[in-house]
């Protein structure tokens, strides 16, 4: 037994002294951080279940940039407005490629947009979606979707509130969210109480796997001499979920296929994929597994961030109710009691427009933008940064930054009165879509949808905590996983605000 401790005493010296003697043989300068304490792990127990809560505690130790080895990855964190800059726009070119991870290889295959590596591929990708899939013209033609949806969504939390009871909001959200995304994507609503049918069933779970196997921690993507032992036991959960979804996607894909005799207006997402050539240039259509990367792709990043995004800000206004005023005077000013709010409203919704931008600056629903990596070696603040380092521009802690704004901790949507700041990717104190090569090519429909969907629940209703409960009482606490929601789901009772029920 003694010779065990001795052993393992003398192999834990030795890493010590070997990694202090590679910082301090190292000529370059390499931005401060934590001493990597832990073999095997290194900085990884310093994470803790919210990395960029971590990130931020530890930024105000080391600074603006540091390096930490996550298990045997080297790993650089920016969080101000300038080391931003300088990662996605000064440097945009080398820090344009995703690491890889066991899960997206075997879900996607790295054959979709966001986990894609820097390439001919992602390049062909990204730019099908902005060419074809999320042009400005397809998101007015969607228009009937999102005003059916959300009038629904409008009418379902109507009809649970109508006697007191609290509406668990993220339940229907997600729901709502998730049948404009299917609608898109192939023209199907799978959520909802009267679609109790097998395909439903079977796409709803789906969904769920999918989302929740994207937002798992696995320690083989940052150790990986533990890759092929698999201690989380995740690659059977990966790959029986990409059986299912290659089942689920070849039925509907099938479908299509049969489908010839749709008008160009009718077209859904997956009619104009099933168009194009393929990324080989020789093919005369993509092939499947890229489609069903891209679905994927759209499922997992363009539901839950919207559903997460609308709901902090809902916790927000019950926090604030003077807030909650100003922009329920300002959608009663601008857009009355005789009709419904509108998306052609919004422009008009300054007020309303700050209480959004206000929401994705303390709530941005990927804290850590996606994972980058670095392609080549270079210089970020003065410091080395070298060839294959994993990038982490935390956001969360970007748009805290006293640098960018004063009280930044305080929920003010008054700070972006008369301010030009959007969260286009231009202005690098307000980053929630990212910027770049990689920003989020979803960006203009995203916020479209939060902005909507956030104006229609203010305009119908006003917002109550169930029970004895107070504002102060709400629970702020967060989950990381593919976004940030909230820990403890928000349970509201909704009031009818303007009578939109009787016609
Ligand atoms: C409030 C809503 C949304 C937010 C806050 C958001 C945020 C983000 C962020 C932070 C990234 C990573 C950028 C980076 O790594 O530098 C991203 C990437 C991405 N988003 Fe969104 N997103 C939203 C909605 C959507 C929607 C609706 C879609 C599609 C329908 C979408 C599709 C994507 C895709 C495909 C990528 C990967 C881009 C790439 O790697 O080239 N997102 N998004």
């Amino acid at each position: 037994m003694a010779s065990i401790w001795i052993t393992s005493a003398v192999i834990f010296v030795h890493y010590l002294i070997k990694h202090w003697n590679l910082y301090r043989r190292t000529k370059v300068k390499r931005a401060p951080g934590p001493f990597p304490f832990w073999p095997v792990l290194g900085n990884l127990p310093l994470l803790g279940k919210l990395p960029h809560q971590a990130f931020y505690k530890l930024s105000k130790r080391y600074g603006d940039i540091m390096e930490l080895k996550l298990g045997s990855v080297r790993t650089v964190v920016v969080s101000s407005p300038e080391l931003a800059k300088e990662v996605l726009k000064v440097h945009d070119l080398i820090f344009a490629t995703r690491p890889e991870t066991v899960g997206t290889k075997i879900l996607f295959n790295q054959q979709d947009i966001a986990w894609a590596p820097y390439g001919e591929h992602w390049r062909h990708m990204r730019k099908i979606s902005t060419l074809e899939l999320f042009t400005l013209k397809r998101l007015e033609a969607s228009k009937h979707v999102r005003d059916e949806e959300f009038s629904w969504l409008v009418h379902e939390i109507f009809e649970i509130c109508k006697d007191g009871q609290p509406v668990n909001l993220r339940t229907s959200l997600s729901s709502a969210v998730m049948n404009v995304v299917t609608r898109l994507l192939i023209r199907k609503r799978y959520f909802s109480t009267d679609h109790t049918d097998d395909d439903s069933q079977e796409f709803k779970e789906l969904s769920v796997k999918v989302m929740n196997l994207c937002g798992v921690f696995n320690i083989s993507d940052y150790v990986p001499f533990l890759k092929p032992f698999d201690i989380q036991g995740l690659v059977p959960q990966f790959k029986q979920t990409s059986s299912q979804m290659d089942r689920v996607f070849d039925r509907v894909i099938q479908e299509h296929v049969k489908d010839k005799s749709k008008s160009d207006e009718s077209k859904d997402f997956l009619d104009v994929l099933l168009s194009l050539p393929g990324v080989d240039g020789v093919s005369d259509r993509l092939d499947d597994i890229t489609i069903k990367a891209v679905f994927n792709d759209i499922l997992v990043a363009g539901t839950d961030t919207i559903t997460t995004t609308v709901e902090w800000a809902l916790v927000q206004l019950l926090k604030h109710p003077g807030i909650i005023k100003k922009a329920q005077d300002e959608l009663n000013e601008v857009v009355g009691h005789e009709r419904v709010v509108d998306e052609r409203d919004i422009p008009q919704l300054k007020y309303f427009q700050a209480v959004v931008k206000e929401t994705l600056r303390l709530h941005p629903a990927g804290p850590l933008l996606l994972p980058h990596e670095s392609r080549e070696a270079c210089e970020v603040g003065g410091y080395h940064v070298p060839a294959k380092t994993r990038i982490f521009v935390n956001v969360w802690a970007v748009h805290r930054h006293p640098s960018a704004y004063e009280n930044s901790l305080d929920f003010n949507p008054e700070r972006f009165l008369g301010s030009a700041l959007d969260t286009k990717g231009m202005d690098f104190q307000l980053l929630p879509f990212g910027s770049g090569r990689r920003i989020c090519p979803g960006m203009n429909f995203g916020l479209l949808m939060v902005q909507i969907i956030l104006a229609k629940l203010l305009h119908t209703f006003t917002w109550m905590l169930p029970g004895e409960e107070s504002p102060e009482d709400i629970d702020m606490g967060e989950v990381f996983g593919v976004t940030i929601p909230k820990a403890v789901p928000l349970q509201v009772v909704a009031k009818t605000y303007i009578n939109c029920f009787s016609h």
